[in-house]
């Protein structure tokens, strides 16, 4: 029952996501990124908390695309909405305000939110790694790093093995 659960909300992200590429010079398409968020989770942080995997595949449904929290709600219950609603920003707010509001608020974030966040910056940051957004200069990507780090500070005490990860990438720049 949770592996359909689980197998139907990558299903439910997948359609969500179609029409959606990654900004890499290769347009991989966006799935790969909520999906690699929950094997991060899944794999690396030993996690197996069914809502925190359904909300790491679904993190960026409602910020990126056409959905709607009532849709999330009506398929997969409330306190996956939760999660989803707590990693989401808000799109109406000038982009730097954005940026703050995530360095702020990430400590107050409940512990499912907090593991979600972890892993999709975790992600994020391999990706940049990996390579260079298109039209990304290395000055944006230095800045990317920096400002994901403060984020993480905030995240601190949620999984070992993601922060030591996580930790790893800062020190190879030289952030921490
Ligand atoms: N590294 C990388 N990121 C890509 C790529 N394609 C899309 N993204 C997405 O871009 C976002 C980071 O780019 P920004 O310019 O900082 O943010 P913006 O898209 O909201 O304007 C991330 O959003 P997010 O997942 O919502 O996380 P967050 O950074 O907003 O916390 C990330 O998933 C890619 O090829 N490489
Ligand atoms: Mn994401």
């Amino acid at each position: 029952m949770d592996l359909q659960l689980l197998v139907s909300t990558a299903n439910f992200a997948a359609i969500k996501h179609k029409d959606q590429r990654r900004k890499d010079p290769d347009q991989t398409p966006y799935i790969n990124h909520p999906i690699g968020v929950a094997e991060i989770l899944s794999k690396e942080g030993n996690v197996s908390d069914i809502e925190v995997l359904q909300g790491a595949l679904l993190h960026d449904t409602v910020e990126d695309t056409e959905t709607t929290f009532e849709e999330i709600e009506e398929l997969f219950g409330s306190n996956v909405r939760g999660i989803v609603a707590e990693v989401t920003d808000d799109k109406g707010l000038p982009k730097q305000e954005r940026k703050r509001l995530q360095v702020v608020n990430a400590p107050k974030k409940s512990k499912k939110a907090k593991l979600v966040k972890l892993a999709d910056k975790l992600y994020n940051l391999r990706d940049l790694n990996r390579s260079t957004p298109s039209g990304w200069s290395q000055e944006r990507v230095e800045e990317y790093f920096q400002w994901a780090a403060n984020v993480v500070q905030g995240l601190r005490g949620t999984n070992e093995a993601l922060e030591k990860e996580l930790d790893k990438l800062f020190k190879e720049r030289n952030i921490i």
